[in-house]
């Protein structure tokens, strides 16, 4: 899709750009404005299916039914018909791993979710062939479960005949955006965009194509593959029941790349951190593909133009996830916003700390084996010790894949932009700038996923003309700067650091 160079729009101009967020947790539609404000949402949550330990399912058509449900409403909600969406902008949860049938369009098993250990084995036996290097020199990722390839190795293994249709070309992979676009498009367009496929370990970020050798090792037939397209100006047009035809997808990214997007981070040196189910920090890198010597992930930021950005990644497991487990498995808080009245009634965690590995450890450390734990309880420990561990395990995740990102850059982080629904959290917060000694910088909108999807979208079709006029609508809501010293600080990740070791495998 050519970029109009010459459009202006005019802030009155009654178009907007429709965003579908399909998140770990819940489908969300956005409606944005030309000014990139929320003009209506809509969200529905969706199950989540833990089949047996370590493993995590979704069932992709409940993901199709929730998140065509949302974008019908959200354009409702805004009192706006098909007609008024200049452009559509898709992101999602990554990794998540979809495989159908291209004659039925059937999944022919459950999406495995990127949280899902079930492949440690595989990636194990990788390992010890020696692999770990080829493969991390080409996808910039590591052997771990958390990824899509060994997660397509096992649905091919596992499901009757399916490696033999899969080589005959009668099945189709993608992950959650390449299946939604399946889905938006009547399966006329199988497509991934370049922030996705990064995330398979079957694609070469430095020549930004899908890898024939890492395809071979994993068994992988490139005929289970989708296209793989610019993050802006990605063109499929919508053919979908009950929408009218000239609805076009302009705009595809991973969640959190999008979010990278969205904060505006577009010079190298600029980072976000965005705390959802997980917490992700992602630096711009600019043209160079920086390789990490501590525990990150190479990634591509975005493919404008056909030219890739590429971006440095802290993975984290359990952010938000940890709240919800205090709230859905304790039992200690009845909504996630509680946790920061009842972590904010004491002074500190009181020595307690709460490692939550519940589906292994993510960056830095890798280790798929490693399980949740809870130190320091004393007869003095309440439900507020354990919610303020809770939040400090956050921000000390966080603190450290930044310190990682800071050695693997060879800079200092001068701010970290955040979002994500846990940013709404002033103690998270405080907590993060405290631990990091860096400012914490909020914007306005938190649903920067959102936005940075639709500004990939409407860049693309003139709806907005160029960064620097996006950028210039990037407005700060709270600034958190650190306020204690930097012995202090050690001292708490020193004493985080020998409970991690105590929870790891
Ligand atoms: N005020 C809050 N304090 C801490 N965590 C919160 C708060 N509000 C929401 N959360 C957590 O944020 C997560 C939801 O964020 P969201 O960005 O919607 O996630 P996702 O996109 O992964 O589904 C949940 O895990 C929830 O527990
Ligand atoms: O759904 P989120 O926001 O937790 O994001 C999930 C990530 O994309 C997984 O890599």
């Amino acid at each position: 899709m050519s970029r109009a160079q010459n459009y202006q729009p005019h802030p009155s101009e009654s178009k907007v750009i429709l965003a579908l967020d399909q998140g770990t947790t819940s489908s969300r539609a956005m409606v944005f404005n030309a000014s990139g404000e929320i003009v209506a949402v809509s969200q529905e949550e969706f199950t989540q299916l833990y089949p047996q330990p370590g493993w995590v399912e979704h069932d992709p058509e409940e993901i199709w039914a929730t998140q065509n449900a949302v974008m019908g409403r959200a354009l409702l909600r805004a009192g706006l018909d098909w007609s008024k969406v200049a452009a559509i902008g898709v992101t999602n949860q990554r990794e998540t791993t979809v495989v159908w049938d291209r004659e039925t369009g059937q999944p022919i098993y459950p999406a495995i979710v990127w949280q899902d250990r079930r492949t440690a084995d595989i990636c194990q036996r990788l390992q010890d062939e020696g692999l770990e290097e080829l493969f991390r020199s080409r996808s910039g990722l590591l052997l771990d479960p958390y990824l899509s390839g060994t997660k397509i190795r096992w649905i091919l293994d596992q499901v009757t005949g399916a490696q033999q249709r899969a080589e005959a070309g009668e099945l189709a992979f993608g992950t959650i955006d390449s299946w939604l676009i399946w889905k938006l498009t009547a399966g006329r367009v199988h497509a991934t965009d370049a922030t996705n496929a990064s995330r398979t370990l079957l694609f070469d970020i430095h020549k930004g194509d899908w890898d024939d050798e890492l395809l071979g090792l994993l068994g992988i037939p490139r005929a289970v593959l989708p296209e793989v397209r610019d993050s802006s100006g990605f063109a499929a047009p919508i053919s979908c029941p009950g929408i009218p035809s000239g609805a076009v997808i302009a705009g595809v990214a991973g969640d959190q790349q999008a979010a990278l997007f969205g904060q505006i981070c577009n010079r190298p040196g600029l980072a976000k951190a965005t705390y959802g189910t997980g917490g992700f920090v992602l630096l711009n890198t600019g043209s160079t593909a920086v390789p990490s010597a501590n525990g990150l992930l190479t990634t591509i930021a975005w493919r404008r133009d056909g030219k890739d950005q590429y971006a440095l990644e802290g993975s984290v497991f359990i952010a938000g996830a940890v709240v919800q487990w205090l709230r859905d498995g304790l039992g200690i808080i009845r909504k996630s916003a509680e946790i920061e009245e009842l972590a904010s009634s004491v002074p500190d965690s009181g020595g307690v700390h709460l490692v939550p590995a519940f589906v292994g450890l993510g960056a830095p450390w890798w280790d798929a084996q490693a399980r949740g734990i809870i130190t320091g309880l004393t007869r003095g420990t309440s439900s507020a010790h354990i919610a303020r561990a809770a939040l400090e395990a956050i921000a000390l995740q966080i603190c450290d894949v930044a310190q990682a990102m800071e050695a693997d850059a060879g800079m200092q982080l001068e701010e970290l932009r955040v979002d994500g629904g846990a940013a709404a959290n002033d103690l998270l917060l405080q907590t993060q700038a405290d631990l990091l000694g860096v400012p914490v910088v909020r914007p306005q909108t938190y649903e920067t996923t959102a936005l940075g999807a639709a500004y990939l979208a409407g860049l693309a079709v003139g709806f907005w003309r160029d960064e620097e006029q996006i950028a210039a609508q990037w407005q700060m809501e709270r600034r958190f700067d650190p306020a204690i010293t930097r012995g202090q600080a050690q001292q708490r990740i020193d004493d985080w650091h020998r409970a991690v070791a105590r929870a790891r495998g």
